[in-house]
């Protein structure tokens, strides 16, 4: 049976031009392609290469010089700083390798955070909160602050908190940077059954090419251009296949 595939997000002839006193830096130089529904897609490559420019622009973060970026069937570039708060808040989802968690706050308040800024009854957030927690595996540390949390449960709030406003898309920024390889790997297994269970949009930058290839696709990037798109589907079962 032929895949139907329903385009996400468009990005076409993307430039983003930094000036820096006589010099102009080309972050991003001339980039294309087409991410789809339920597709998780790693955008991969070295220091400075343009990965944070690219996520921010595909988040409605930073303007670009030129080119155009359609997401379902909206123009984000052409978007007002209001129009794009309310992109920001209501279709996409943030996990930052930092985990951004609040520390006053316990893991159930911190995933019900985003819901506070929809106006959503305090009874209503919480009973989400706890939904998301449960399918991130937390549900015995609802209650727990982030200290009382390892990395790993702290980056699993973070997948919660991302979760619960039940976005389009899930933009995430070298979201386990600060864990070591094993948890790296129990998060990315993680955030790869919920986008797949749930048919949403994970875009993920890293430098490391290991944590890239959790992804159904591969963008490397170098120099501000996309050198090649690696479909990585086929080599990921073979890799699983093995591992049964
Ligand atoms: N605000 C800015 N002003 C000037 N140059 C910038 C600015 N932001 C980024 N750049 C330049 O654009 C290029 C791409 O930077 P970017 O932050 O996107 O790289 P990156 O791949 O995310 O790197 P890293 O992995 O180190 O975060 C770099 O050469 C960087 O110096």
């Amino acid at each position: 049976m032929a895949e139907e595939k329903e385009p996400v997000i468009q990005v076409k002839n993307l430039y983003k031009v930094y000036s820096v006193g006589e010099n102009r830096v080309f972050a991003l130089n001339g980039v294309d392609f087409t991410i789809y529904k339920g597709e998780f897609c790693s955008i991969v490559g070295t220091s400075g290469s343009g990965k944070s420019t690219l996520l921010n622009m595909l988040a409605g973060l930073e303007k670009p010089t030129k080119g155009e970026i359609i997401i379902g069937k909206q123009h984000i570039e052409k978007m007002t700083e209001n129009q794009l708060v309310k992109f920001r808040r209501e279709r996409v989802g943030f996990i930052f390798q930092s985990f951004n968690l609040l520390g006053t706050m316990n893991a159930r308040e911190n995933v019900a955070l985003p819901l506070t800024f929809r106006g959503m009854a305090k009874k209503e957030r919480l009973k989400r909160a706890d939904k998301m927690l449960n399918l991130v595996g937390l549900n015995k540390h609802r209650t727990h602050k982030p200290t009382q949390m390892s990395g790993g449960q702290q980056q699993r709030v973070g997948v919660a908190r991302a979760l619960v406003v039940e976005p389009e898309i899930i933009f995430a920024d070298e979201p386990t940077g600060n864990l070591d390889s094993h948890t790296s790997a129990d998060v990315m297994n993680l955030m790869r059954d919920i986008v797949e269970r749930e048919k949403l949009t994970l875009v993920m930058v890293t430098h490391d090419t290991h944590l890239a290839g959790f992804a159904d696709r591969i963008f490397h990037i170098s120099d501000g251009k996309i050198l090649k798109i690696e479909d990585n589907r086929k080599h990921r079962e073979e890799v699983e296949d093995e591992q049964v």
